[in-house]
């Protein structure tokens, strides 16, 4: 069955006129631009036409990719720092009026189709001539990200289908991430599909200091909102995430239902892990270089230990299992006996018994925040490797009804999660050491058929592993210098364009270039203001040294404190002792 033509569009209210078409560009969907107006149109503009695409007609959005002055004053008029060019012109009788043309040149994007619900390519560039305006604030909110708008979201009263009509503020499930960049504060303010970053996974690409985290805040709070209630868990090596527990008290969060986010805080000491948890590939990857053998007899004595029934056993009954197996002085197992006691049974993070109940860790309405900065890069990939394996096995066991099954025993998760890293390169490393990539590569190939989605937020691109940075099918790139990550960002975020990516050495704290499968197209934004407190603003080492100093002062030094009178104490500590 053939799709029905589209209904014709408009967009409403009309922008203001720009410019008007000059010719075709360089690409096969480029065409020039020449406009006297340089204020108005600035690169990543987005601009429209009229055209007519079989028998229907269509307003084309374009965006501006390149500007070039086309004609200005002579550079010798401006060959004298203290003389101002016009005035050189007014001296010589040049008219200095709308001298300055500037050629722009821009890429077509395509007519929003409301029965495709996306942008479709007109495939003809427009006329030479062909008037330009700048798009509709409006128009752009309901078409920029994939909000899926369609004919009957955009049909008013009287029937037309107006997509400037569209009220995307009226819509649930949305995140308001800030407004466009080019446009007045506010104007065009963004609202991106949660549902499709939470399916396809999210990447947040930034340099240190550019607004990662302050954006992932950003992110969190719209997904705590009562209109999303979203279960999320974060794995935050560095405790940047305390402050979002103000949520509960924020009004802007509560639901008419009485609803407030939960926000948990984990630390190490809730969240040991079971030894059994463990499959044998996370124990090689914590014991010092184990030998071929050692492995060898590993591997056999762990599949044994995983078929009993029982699972509390630890490292004592692993090795009674591979002594009986290989005997009691096989050099082997005495080798890995030391391994395993050192990293596995002196490590406090691992025990025979306890297991931090899933139900405990995530629910919907629920943020909850592990907090890991206390542990070693090894043990934070530890706790994720083995809660990911849980988490998914719970809700892949949910997708196949397992709980209709009276044998099924395991964990079931009803609800979709959605989970998110800092330092996502620490987690899914290029370098492929750690025991946590596994399961991460899984599941951002197939956490989508699961519900469970993840967000790797990093600020080195280039050292995450290239199978998990590619899966994140939305992505938020801020701020990046560093040409590596340029290049692994180009290879991997195929769906900024290179006019976009150009734009990252420039940007400020703040600002992001926001594209893939949430998006219809991408589009540079200002992010907003958070609503609860940033936490992690560097330290303001100077005023902390300042209060540091000052409380020294008033307090006693320690040989005075020592001093219990009648010595002579000059508030000097003798390094040196009695001499
Ligand atoms: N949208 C924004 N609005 C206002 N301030 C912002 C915004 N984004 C970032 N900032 C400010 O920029 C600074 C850096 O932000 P942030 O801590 O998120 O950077 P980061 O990229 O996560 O850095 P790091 O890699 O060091 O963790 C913060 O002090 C924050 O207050």
């Amino acid at each position: 069955m053939s799709t029905p033509p589209s209904s014709s569009t408009t967009t409403g209210s009309n922008g203001d006129l720009i410019g008007t078409v000059a010719g075709p560009g360089d690409g096969p969907n480029e065409f020039f631009i020449v406009t006297p107006d340089e204020q108005a149109v600035k690169t990543g503009e987005f601009i429209t036409y009229s055209v007519t695409v079989e028998g229907t007609p269509r307003d084309v959005i374009a965006r501006v990719t390149n500007r070039e002055q086309a004609r200005g004053l002579p550079e010798t008029f401006m060959a004298d720092p203290h003389v101002a060019p016009e005035a050189v012109a007014g001296t010589l009788g040049v008219p200095t009026e709308d001298i300055d043309l500037y050629r722009l040149e821009a890429t077509v994007i395509g007519f929003y189709d409301t029965n495709m619900e996306t942008f479709s390519n007109p495939r003809q560039l427009p006329r030479p001539g062909t008037q330009l305006r700048t798009a509709p604030d409006a128009m752009l909110e309901a078409v920029l990200p994939n909000l899926g708008v369609g004919a009957a979201d955009a049909r008013t009263e009287s029937g037309v289908v107006t997509l400037s009509s569209v009220d995307v503020t009226a819509r649930d499930g949305l995140a308001h991430m800030g407004w466009l960049l080019n446009r007045e504060t506010g104007a065009v303010d963004l609202h991106v599909p949660i549902d499709e970053f939470a399916a396809t996974h999210l990447a947040i690409l930034a340099s240190t200091g550019s607004g990662k985290s302050y954006t992932a805040g950003v992110l969190m709070e719209e997904m705590m909102k009562p209109d999303v209630r979203a279960s999320l868990l974060v794995f935050d090596p560095h405790g940047e995430y305390g402050s979002l527990s103000e949520m509960r008290g924020e009004d802007m969060f509560a639901g008419e239902d009485g609803y407030r986010p939960e926000v948990e805080y984990f630390t190490p000491e809730n969240l040991r892990i079971r030894i059994s948890e463990l499959s044998v590939g996370d124990v090689m990857a914590v014991l010092d270089n184990p030998s071929d053998r050692m492995q060898e007899r590993l591997a056999e004595g762990w599949r044994t230990m995983q078929q009993r029934e029982s699972r509390t056993w630890g490292v004592d009954e692993l090795l009674d299992e591979m002594r009986n197996q290989y005997g009691t002085d096989d050099a082997s197992v005495g080798a890995l006996e030391w391994r395993l006691r050192r990293s596995i049974q002196r490590n406090e993070l691992f025990t025979t018994d306890m297991n931090v109940p899933l139900d405990d860790l995530v629910a919907p309405g629920r943020c909850t925040v592990l907090q890991m900065d206390t542990l070693s890069r090894r043990d934070q990939q530890m706790i994720a490797t083995v809660l990911l394996r849980r988490l998914y096995q719970a809700r892949l066991a949910a997708v196949r009804e397992r709980g209709d099954d009276p044998n099924f025993d395991g964990d079931i998760i009803e609800f979709p999660l959605f989970s998110l890293f800092e330092e996502g390169h620490r987690f899914a490393p290029a370098t492929g050491d750690a025991p946590s990539l596994g399961i991460m590569r899984t599941i951002t190939s197939e956490g989508r058929k699961f519900g469970f989605g993840l967000g790797i937020i990093s600020q080195r691109p280039s050292k995450i592993d290239q199978d998990v940075l590619s899966q994140c099918g939305t992505q938020v790139t801020m701020k990046i210098q560093n040409p590596t990550d340029q290049k692994a960002i180009e290879s991997s975020v195929e769906a900024a364009g290179e006019d976009v990516l150009r734009e990252l050495p420039g940007l400020t704290p703040g600002q992001a270039v926001v594209s893939g499968d949430a998006m219809n197209t991408p589009v540079l934004i200002q992010v907003r203001q958070r609503h609860t407190q940033h936490g992690a603003d560097s330290i303001p080492a100077t005023e902390e040294w300042r209060t540091a100093h000052e409380q020294r002062q008033e307090q006693p030094t320690r040989s005075e404190g020592a001093d219990m009178g009648g010595g002579d104490s000059s508030g000097e500590v003798d390094l040196l002792g009695d001499r």
